[in-house]
């Protein structure tokens, strides 16, 4: 009807300027296409709907790069929730004024810059916030929505002091600390005891402030590394600088600046082959760097030693609690673990404030980039074969974190396609299993950083074998979907489910192996698989070790070519 067409065109309409402005590793403007929702299910990646409207709006880690247009979400009137968290966003945060129904407004580990905008204070339903890891000025507005129950705002650059009201004392320092200025309650610096009036003195003092608090810092680190001054002043700078080069892909290289503040040496990188170190840390610091991605636990480099020597370097955030003792040991557990479907973790560096992973480097990149990026000319097409092999490594990769000994059974517990790393040998793939184990570590620290999306750790349950099975349910879909599950996992799986109750017909398949001419069985066999491990129920899922007998019965490659 005619009011119905009026709400989705306004809603549609809404969102063409972001999705034509936007560059990410998905296809937008390939997928944002005809009507983002229908009968409750939404054809738009990165969408949900209810009632035939958009609720969620969720684009996360998908390197999406550009400035928001501005009051593009204006007419998005049933958003409920907002999350761009973990991508390369600049520019001004976006305004959500009208929002009446926003809950949850995700924002963290993007570029932003400029003042909290002001009519955030106003949205009536808001009970989450989290804004930390940007480049975020200005003062705190003083929220006090009685919902608010999560509220992060650190690493930033904010100042001032923190609003007493009720609502914003309910949070801890972690939601504020690591900003240039802030000052007050929960933080343990004093704000100046009567603010001045005429901003522009304020100004000055601020300036003083800050000088003071620089020359404290240099004159306490000076004698001990030029390189932690360096990242302490540019650790930001660093980063954005990164962001933009990856994205521009020109001049990447640069220093690494890892922070290692200890001043004699007296700590070195812990390798697990202690017969062939390769390089020591100080080659380490010197190596050049590139952005390969930033995830949920940290940002991830590519970094080149004067040797040539090439290591992927996985660099922590938000582990400043964690000690020593308990980051070693859990290094010391996934890093002896070898397996061919494992990619090698080499060794690890701890110190109060940097903590580094590194790997071998897998140079052919992860089974997300295969799939959904480089697209068009320059695609590699992953045809049916290569697909199933893959999934049979992966499978392989699982069985032993879950059943040898040597693993004491780890359960992966962050098992999704960009952590499926791959090597071409010729014509043939070789999938590998990586960050896994981090959860004990995230666990122990009560961080609030989410890893694994399968619903019992969503419920906030711990990992389990279970939950990794699920997770291979969802990457089966998206190996043979080529969709990009959303926020939710389970949205891919009630998609495909609502295929299936409905009309069950190959519409599903990507239509690169649909292309082949063989196979479609295959196909089908394999999607049935997808959704048993799946299931709700956790206890009806299969085991590891029945899901890669059921891959090697559905493809044999040796009775294909036979049969071929
Ligand atoms: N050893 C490696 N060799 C090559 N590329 C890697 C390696 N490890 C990670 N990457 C790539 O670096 C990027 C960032 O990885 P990172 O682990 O930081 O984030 P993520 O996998 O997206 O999220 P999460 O932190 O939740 O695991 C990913 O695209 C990944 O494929």
């Amino acid at each position: 009807d005619v009011l119905t067409r009026e709400f989705y065109e306004d809603e549609r309409d809404a969102l063409i300027p972001f999705r034509d402005s936007m560059k990410s590793g998905l296809n937008l403007h390939g997928n944002w296409t005809g009507p983002p929702c229908r009968n409750n299910l939404s054809r738009w990646v990165g969408i949900a709907c209810t009632n035939s409207h958009i609720t969620r709006l969720t684009l996360e880690s998908i390197n999406l790069t550009g400035t928001l247009p501005a009051g593009f979400l204006q007419n998005v009137t049933f958003l409920s929730k907002l999350s761009f968290q973990n991508n390369l966003l600049t520019g001004n945060l976006p305004s959500l004024t009208n929002l009446m129904y926003l809950e949850s407004v995700f924002l963290s580990g993007n570029g932003f810059s400029g003042p909290i905008p002001l009519d955030y204070i106003n949205l009536p339903k808001l009970t989450a916030l989290e804004l930390q890891d940007n480049e975020i000025t200005g003062t705190i507005p003083s929220f006090d929505q009685n919902s608010l129950t999560t509220f992060n705002v650190s690493y930033n650059q904010l100042s001032g002091p923190i609003p007493d009201t009720k609502v914003l004392e309910r949070f801890s320092v972690g939601s504020y600390d690591h900003n240039s200025g802030l000052c007050g309650r929960p933080l343990d610096i004093q704000c100046p005891v009567s603010p001045p009036p005429d901003p522009s003195k304020h100004k000055k003092k601020a300036l003083k402030v800050g000088i003071v608090v620089l020359i404290a810092v240099a004159t306490a680190i000076i004698p001990f590394s030029v390189i932690l001054l360096l990242f302490c002043c540019h650790k930001k700078n660093q980063v954005k600088e990164a962001k933009k080069e990856e994205h521009s892909n020109e001049g990447i290289e640069k220093k690494a600046g890892w922070s290692t503040e200890d001043p004699g040496r007296t700590v070195d990188l812990e390798f697990f082959d202690k017969q062939k170190p390769v390089f020591d840390l100080d080659e380490l610091l010197r190596a050049s760097a590139e952005v390969l991605g930033k995830g949920s636990l940290g940002t991830t480099y590519k970094a080149t030693m004067e040797s040539g020597a090439i290591v992927a370097v996985k660099r922590f955030k938000e582990m400043n609690s964690l000690s020593k003792k308990e980051f070693v040991q859990q290094m010391q557990l996934i890093g002896n673990l070898k397996h061919p479907n494992i990619v090698e973790m080499t060794s690890f560096y701890y110190s109060k404030d940097e903590k580094l992973v590194i790997h071998e480097f897998i140079q052919d990149g992860s089974l997300f980039e295969l799939l959904h990026e480089s697209r068009g000319i320059g695609r590699i097409p992953l045809n049916w074969t290569t697909r199933v092999e893959m999934m049979k490594d992966v499978a392989k990769g699982l069985i032993f974190l879950h059943e040898s000994l040597s693993s004491q059974k780890v359960p992966h517990g962050n098992l999704k396609s960009t952590n499926i790393l791959i090597n071409f040998s010729g014509e043939t793939a070789h999938a590998k299993l990586t960050d896994f184990g981090y959860f004990p570590l995230l666990a122990s620290q009560k961080s609030k950083l989410a890893i694994g999306k399968c619903p019992e750790i969503m419920d906030g349950k711990k990992p389990t074998h279970k939950s990794d099975v699920y997770c291979f349910g969802v990457l089966l879909l998206e190996v043979i979907t080529r969709k990009v599950p959303g926020d939710n996992h389970e949205d891919l799986s009630d998609w495909v489910r609502g295929v299936v109750n409905t009309d069950w017909s190959m519409d599903i398949f990507d239509l690169e192996i649909l292309a082949e001419k063989e196979g479609h069985e295959e196909m089908l066999k394999m999607a049935k698989l997808a959704l048993e491990c799946t299931d709700i129920v956790p206890e009806r899922r299969p085991k590891m070790t029945q899901i890669l007998i059921r891959l090697e019965e559905i493809y044999d490659p040796k009775i294909s070519i036979e049969v071929g």
